[in-house]
């Protein structure tokens, strides 16, 4: 196998005095989806903000594309070609979706071909282009916090539940926009609770409980044994 895009090797945070992330390890192959999965409150997005850098991870090792991380600031670690997109969407409400877009790019404006990218994964974005970000839909705001990630070139995106609250029809679109990121070569590490969505996109999956990752392996492995899902996500049997 070639050399993983992201390597995390016993990851421990702290938030405040609790002990969130007790020994995370983790490799994620280079060009795939892993689906970080687990039940609520295991340390899913605690895990996602420590690679970023918006949680200081105590001990451990973090390698992106074989560098070590760790100890990089968050714009630092942004400008090796890491894009995160976060649960709460971070976007401005009062600004323009353009202006919300002109500001993700932080190397310089966003290129017409970057563009017309983003409105081919997203066409609301361009029917929208000029309204207040605060005046789109959810599922419109979920696009933008997306492309948001997608305006500069990045080799990996962590996205932290990007299917939230949204009607089927946009995470259809949602599912669409994310395998093309993954046809164009990104590597993804998705946070999601939907089971459907996790099965239809991911190629590996990590489950997590109790702030380590307790079972890794193909999605397809997990997406076929009722069995592990039950014991390792508490779903039901009918429930898949
Ligand atoms: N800012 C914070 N202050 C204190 N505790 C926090 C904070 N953020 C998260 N935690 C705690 O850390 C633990 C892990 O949270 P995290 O959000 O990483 O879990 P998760 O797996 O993403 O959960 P969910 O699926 O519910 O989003 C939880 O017990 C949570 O209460």
């Amino acid at each position: 196998m070639s050399e993983p895009i992201l390597k995390l090797e016993g990851i421990e945070t702290d938030i405040g005095r609790y002990h969130i992330l007790s020994g995370v390890d983790l490799e994620m192959p280079r060009g795939q989806v892993t689906m970080l999965l687990g039940r609520n409150g295991v340390g899913k997005t605690t895990t996602l903000r420590s690679v970023i850098g918006h949680w200081r991870a105590k001990s451990g090792r973090i390698l992106f594309d074989g560098q070590d991380i760790t100890r990089m600031p968050t714009p630092a670690i942004a400008r090796m070609g890491l894009g995160f997109v976060p649960e709460d969407m971070g976007i401005f409400s009062d600004l323009t979706v353009e202006e919300n877009m002109t500001l993700a790019a932080a190397s310089g404006p966003l290129s017409p071909k970057r563009r017309d990218r983003i409105f081919a994964a997203f066409p609301p974005l361009a029917t929208f282009w000029r309204a207040p970000a605060g005046t789109l839909s959810g599922g419109q705001k979920q696009m933008l916090s997306i492309a948001r990630a997608m305006a500069e070139e990045r080799r990996l995106y962590l996205i932290d539940e990007p299917t939230k609250g949204l009607a089927p029809a946009i995470v259809s679109t949602m599912a669409a926009a994310l395998r093309e990121l993954k046809r164009e070569g990104a590597s993804i590490l998705l946070v999601e609770q939907n089971f459907a969505v996790a099965r239809a996109l991911g190629d590996r999956a990590a489950v997590m409980e109790g702030g380590r990752i307790v079972w890794t392996g193909a999605m397809a492995e997990l997406a076929t044994d009722a069995k592990l899902q039950s014991r390792l996500l508490g779903l039901s049997v009918e429930g898949v």
